[in-house]
This record gives C-alpha cells, sequence and structure tokens, in this order.
C-alpha cells in the first residue's frame, strides 16, 4: 500500500481506480464464467463497493487545472479520467477544431455488434460543446440533431472531430461528426449552445 503524497498522487490513484472499474465492466459484459464464479466475484465486488463508500462525496469531482495549467474535468462522463463511465475521450485542439480518437468497446453495444446511438450523441454532444468552448462561447447544450449514416463499429479506431461554427448573442453552432479513420463518415452531427444567464462573465466550473 503506497501512502498518500500529494493532492495530484491521490487524483492519479482515483483515475487508475476508475481504469481498473472500466477494465472490470468490460470484463463483466463479457464474461462466460460459470454462475458459481459469478455470484463469487459480485459478493467480493460489493464488499470492495462497501469499502470506497466508507468515505464519499455527494459529487464527481469537479473543475480544476492541471499541474501543466490546463482546466480539467476528471469527474466528467466523457472525458473525465476518474469518472469510471468515461472513455474516457482525450480531446485535442487543433486551431479551432476539436478532435479526438475513439475506439468503442463492447460495453457500449446497441445494436448487436454496433454502438448504441447514444453513446455517440454523448462523444458528439461534449465535442461540439467543446469546439464551442474554445471558440469563446461555452454553453449547455440546447438542441443536438444527428444523422445516424451507417453503423458505428467498436473495436476499430475511430476520428471523432467538431468545429464551432457561428455565434448569435448567447447562442453558438457547431458541427461534428464521427468517421472512419479514411474520412468515411458514419455519424454526422449539429449543436445549438446556449450560454445560460448564470454563467455571463465566468467559466462553466468556477
Ligand atoms: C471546457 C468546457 C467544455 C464543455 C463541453 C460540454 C459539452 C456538453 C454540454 C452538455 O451536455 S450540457 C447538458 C445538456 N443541456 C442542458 O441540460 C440544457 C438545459 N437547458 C437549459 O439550461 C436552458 O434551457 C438553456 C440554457 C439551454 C436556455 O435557457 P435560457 O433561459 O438561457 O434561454 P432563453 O429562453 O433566455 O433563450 C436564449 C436564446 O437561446 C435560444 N434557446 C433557448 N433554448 C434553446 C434550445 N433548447 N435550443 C436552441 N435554442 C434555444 C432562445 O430561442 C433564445 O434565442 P434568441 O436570443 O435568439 O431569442
Amino acid at each position: 500500500m503506497t501512502m498518500e503524497l500529494t493532492p495530484e498522487s491521490r487524483l492519479a490513484a482515483h483515475c487508475e481506480l476508475a481504469q481498473q472499474t472500466r477494465d472490470l465492466m468490460d470484463a463483466v459484459a463479457l464474461t462466460e464464467v460459470k454462475e458459481d464464479e459469478l455470484l463469487a466475484v459480485t459478493a467480493e465486488l460489493a464488499a470492495l463497493t462497501e469499502r470506497l463508500r466508507a468515505a464519499s462525496r455527494a459529487t464527481p469531482l469537479p473543475f480544476d487545472i492541471s499541474p501543466d495549467g490546463n482546466l480539467r474535468h476528471l469527474g466528467n462522463a466523457v472525458i473525465g479520467g476518474a469518472n469510471p463511465m468515461a472513455l474516457p475521450l482525450v480531446v485535442e485542439m487543433d486551431g479551432l477544431t476539436a478532435r479526438a480518437e475513439v475506439t468503442f468497446r463492447p460495453l457500449h453495444e446497441g445494436p448487436p455488434n454496433g454502438v448504441h446511438g447514444g453513446i455517440s450523441a454523448m462523444v458528439l454532444d461534449h465535442l461540439l460543446g467543446q469546439a464551442a468552448a474554445a471558440a469563446g462561447f461555452p454553453g449547455m447544450t440546447g438542441t443536438l440533431t444527428l444523422r445516424y449514416l451507417r453503423p458505428v463499429p467498436y473495436g476499430t479506431p475511430l476520428v471523432a472531430t467538431a468545429e464551432h461554427t457561428r455565434a448569435e448573442g448567447r447562442k453558438s453552432w457547431a458541427d461534428g461528426r464521427i468517421a472512419l479513420p479514411d474520412g468515411t463518415p458514419l455519424v454526422e452531427a449539429s449543436g445549438v449552445f446556449v450560454m445560460p444567464t448564470a454563467w455571463l462573465g465566468r467559466h462553466p466550473g468556477t
């Protein structure tokens, strides 16, 4: 057992726990072990859950500033390294284009052998929102429109991109897509993001 040295080392340990939990969720989705083993593992997991609940927060980790000076959100459901539900998506900005490589997993199945449409929507919602924020127009998703062109495979590296297109007052628009590495689009999205009045003059999460 290692000692807790700094807040950053604790966050790193939290992210490792989240990654181990993702591995566990993948294993749960795919396991073929016998019933007695399923029951035994379930009992062990129940005990582990209680250990983690011994000290608990009411909400996931909030926005903070990482040691490299960037805004991060480790509790976020899409990009949060400390959130086991997150892929986690690693978003890079190239000018005003948000880009992320993404490989969905069997856990994300909707139709047989394909990714659930809501999972694709979640990724695009986030990416469009991040493109709008990078352009200086952070906001809540008001309307997200999706066009599912081809089934989205899991287990295959894909590329998700988004760009801010225009703004008008508190509203901004962004477009995006999930595509094969050769550029073949699988899902396209357009979104309207509205900056709530409560956010005026400050950044979300602050
Ligand atoms: C670094 C950070 C990166 C962050 C990326 C995060 C991406 C992920 C974002 C999300 O998932 S956010 C969660 C999902 N969205 C929500 O929960 C939003 C819930 N809805 C609300 O909070 C409010 O309805 C909303 C902020 C969208 C609008 O409330 P307001 O009271 O500010 O709207 P208002 O009625 O004053 O209208 C302002 C303008 O926006 C327009 N509008 C309002 N709601 C709209 C809507 N739903 N869709 C499109 N436009 C909308 C409205 O017509 C109007 O246009 P005009 O100025 O031209 O008149």
